[in-house]
């Protein structure tokens, strides 16, 4: 449904973004995610057509954003980061002018409104002025503007931020209701935001994309080794001797000891989980595994990790600017 090719982006002599490609499919929820400046704000601008590529491609429904923005335009439907609504007319009025400017009139004009404010939740605040609702309520006829077009596709930069944590409960609601059919990009730098809102994220770091997958394959794919700790009732060395002879195992420690209960830590091989291995170890020399836990890393450990590292331990297989 949204596809990027190589997209690039300079302001001036700055490169913001560097050969950006990525594909979204009908009905996905993507998550952008990076830390401030990173070119969230940048990709979205592009793909909405708001502004152009300094090169590089962008498809929305089949139609080049760029060549053929009023055909692309009509899929998208856009929330940006500081939406411009105008504070001195009614929640109803700005719904309506934003439908207007979508070119609907008459009866069609008037049911869609109607229906967008009902969907996003703000039909009882509609003869208010927009100077005299929440913030949390602005986002909301925010995402009226977006949606009044009726777009297959929703683009929504960075939804919740200023929101007090209950209007984001209640905004991250409304976009997992309203996402449905529809293809949605997200941009956030909120780890939990994306993990559970989104089907994938795409982790953009310093202009270049340094990772895309589901929240759990980032995990399990950056994992690596994965640390098991455990806690055995049996005679502490030959547990230990147990344990080292399981297939799979790389090496064990013992955290602490106790009289015939003992902790270990156990690193299995690259890319292996051993806890069915050594569940059957244990239980064939009649040792009791009381606790058995598997270290995984989130998300949010990932990201720091590639963000952190210069030469990402996961680059995107489309990437092919990497100088
Ligand atoms: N109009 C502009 N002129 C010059 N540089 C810009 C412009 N807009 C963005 N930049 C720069 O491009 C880079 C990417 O900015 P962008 O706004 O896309 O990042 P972002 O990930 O959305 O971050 P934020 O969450 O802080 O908005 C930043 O270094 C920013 O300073």
């Amino acid at each position: 449904m949204i596809e990027l090719s190589n997209v690039t982006k300079n302001y001036g002599n700055k490169t913001a973004l560097k050969g950006i490609s990525l594909f979204v499919k009908k009905g996905e929820i993507l998550g952008l995610l990076g830390p401030n400046g990173a070119g969230k704000s940048t990709t979205m601008r592009i793909i909405t057509g708001y502004m152009p590529p300094t090169s590089g491609k962008v498809r929305v429904a089949g139609y080049d954003i760029v060549k053929q923005a009023v055909a692309a335009k009509r899929f998208i439907g856009y929330l940006p980061e500081n939406p411009p609504l105008y504070n001195d007319m009614t929640v109803k009025d700005f719904v309506t002018f934003s439908a207007e400017l979508k070119g609907f009139k008459g009866k069609e004009k008037y049911s869609r409104v109607e229906k967008v404010m009902e969907e996003v939740g703000v039909s009882h605040v509609k003869n208010r002025l927009i100077s005299h609702i929440s913030r949390g309520y602005r986002q909301r006829v925010g995402l009226a503007q977006a949606l009044v077009g009726e777009p297959e596709v929703l683009i929504l930069d960075e939804p919740t931020v200023g929101l007090d944590p209950q209007q984001i409960i209640e905004i991250r609601q409304l976009i997992k209701n309203l996402a449905g059919k529809r293809t949605v990009i997200l941009s956030s730098h909120i780890l939990p935001e994306v993990s559970s809102l989104c089907h994938r994220v795409a982790i953009i770091n310093k202009g270049r994309l340094i990772a895309e997958d589901t929240p759990e394959n980032l995990s399990n794919a950056l994992m690596g080794h994965q640390e098991i700790s455990m806690q055995v009732k049996g005679p502490e060395e030959d547990v230990l001797l147990s344990l080292q002879n399981t297939p799979g195992v790389e090496s064990v420690s013992i955290n602490s000891s106790g009289k015939d209960i003992s902790d270990f830590r156990v690193t299995a091989e690259k890319d292996r989980d051993i806890r069915e291995e050594l569940f059957f170890a244990m239980a064939a020399k009649g040792f009791a595994i009381l606790e058995m836990k598997s270290s995984k890393m989130s998300l949010e450990e990932i990201f720091l990790e590639l963000v952190t590292e210069e030469d990402a331990v996961f680059a995107s297989p489309k990437e092919d600017d990497k100088s």
